[in-house]
């Protein structure tokens, strides 16, 4: 008998560390599933690309079962309606298609491109509901006449159900879903005399169902998504961006700066005598002042840069739309706040190369990131915790040691 009885306190710490654990959320994180707002550039490209690949691939799919359909109609409608509906469904296929055609995302707004896209995805079958809702009630006399137009009624209710299948804030789900129901609506109207709500409500209930549990799919895709793009994207020591990720990250700033004119700048970062403290103090005192280097150096950044984990104890910092008069700005607040302690409580000292993509012979972002390394090398020749700037000067980082 004894063995049967389960605590109910173990029985709480179990449910709460299988069950709720994992779904424990921040303030922050519930606010990122209501709200695009304050979401990340990256997180943002990111939604950007998933969404674009599911418009397009519904897309796809629609654009050859809307006019295989066209089977239905002509088995079912006289040929005039059929004719109509048919060539509702060849415009609504065109549109399908455009959509679905491949396309290089925008380098500047991609997240406004994708949900423009699955705007249009929305709005076809709901717009194929509003143009067909009238004819298709006036040619409805047999059974299946009926039925078929019953089920097309139904095209604005799949639509709402298949926002499911985005990673969308409750927000961004409602505004688009809102000219779904509009449309759905409208079609009510022009084919009803006079609408009540004893006819239209359960089909409206039924929509607003659909919408809750899309949007419930879509914040939680949203937030799975989050961790995941977080994650991947970031080295799990320091926070900063992995070699691997920071690379696609500078690639596309160097692109967006080099369109619009704007300088950007690079740091090269290296510890100084970081394997004598791996050596002498271990490898935990290592990686904390890896951390500490980490998180001294992005307190003095602005939201738009970003740091790199470029190797083991190299770092760079990548400072888009900065010319070198504001770079000055950011070395001399790490020359005040300092990079860390070692474990010996000396100060921790690095030598940074700069680069700037407004240098003559800067053709691509390999040969900033060269120089940038170049000049690193060279900080450490001139005997280390020292800046090299383009134009080959030396400055001492730590003050006094100058
Ligand atoms: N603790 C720790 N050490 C690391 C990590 N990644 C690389 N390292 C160590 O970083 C050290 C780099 O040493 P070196 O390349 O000789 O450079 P250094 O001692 O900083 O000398 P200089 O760069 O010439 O000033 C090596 O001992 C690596 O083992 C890490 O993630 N954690």
């Amino acid at each position: 008998m004894h063995r049967w009885k389960i605590p109910v306190s173990s029985l709480w710490t179990k449910i709460s560390e299988n069950i709720l654990a994992p779904s424990e959320l921040s303030g922050g994180q519930i606010i990122a599933m209501l709200t695009p707002a304050g979401r990340s550039s990256e997180l943002r490209r990111h939604a950007a690309s998933v969404i674009m690949a599911r418009v397009q691939l519904i897309a796809g799919l629609f654009a050859i079962l809307v006019p295989l359909c066209a089977i239905i109609d002509l088995l079912v409608f006289d040929l005039h309606t059929a004719a109509n509906l048919i060539g509702l469904r060849i415009l609504s296929a065109a549109i399908f298609v455009a959509l679905a055609w491949p396309r290089e995302a925008s380098l500047t707004r991609p997240y406004a491109q994708a949900l423009a896209a699955l705007l249009v995805l929305l709005l076809v079958p709901s717009l194929f509901h509003l143009l067909s809702a009238d004819m298709l009630a006036k040619a409805s006399e047999t059974q299946a006449q009926r039925l078929v137009a019953q089920l097309y009624a139904y095209l604005p209710t799949v639509v709402l159900g298949g926002l499911a299948i985005f990673p969308l804030t409750a927000l961004e789900a409602l505004l688009l879903a809102l000219p779904v129901i509009g449309l759905s609506v409208g079609s009510a109207v022009l084919t009803e005399q006079t609408l009540t709500l004893a006819q239209y409500g359960g089909t409206l209930w039924f929509m607003l169902m659909m919408l809750g549990v899309a949007m419930f799919s879509g914040m939680s895709q949203c937030h799975y998504m989050a961790t995941l793009v977080v994650k991947a994207m970031h080295d799990p020591l320091t926070a900063a961006y992995t070699r691997q990720s920071g690379e696609e990250a500078l690639k596309l700033i160097y692109r967006l700066n080099h369109m619009s004119g704007k300088p950007l700048t690079l740091a090269f970062i290296d510890l100084d005598r970081f394997k004598s403290i791996n050596d002498s103090f271990g490898h935990e005192a290592g990686d904390r002042c890896l951390r500490a280097l980490a998180d001294n150096v992005r307190a003095g950044l602005r939201r738009s840069d970003i740091l790199i984990r470029w190797g083991g104890e190299e770092f760079v910092a990548v400072l888009p739309d900065t010319p070198l008069d504001n770079v000055a700005t950011l070395l001399l607040r790490l020359r005040q706040t300092g990079l860390g302690l070692r474990p010996d409580s000396l100060p921790l000292t690095a030598s940074i190369g700069i680069a700037n993509s407004h240098e003559e012979g800067v053709i691509n972002w390999e040969v900033l990131i060269q120089r940038a390394d170049l000049r690193m090398y060279a900080a450490k020749q001139e005997g280390r915790d020292s800046v090299v700037w383009p134009d080959g000067s030396c400055l001492r980082l730590t003050p006094g040691s100058d």
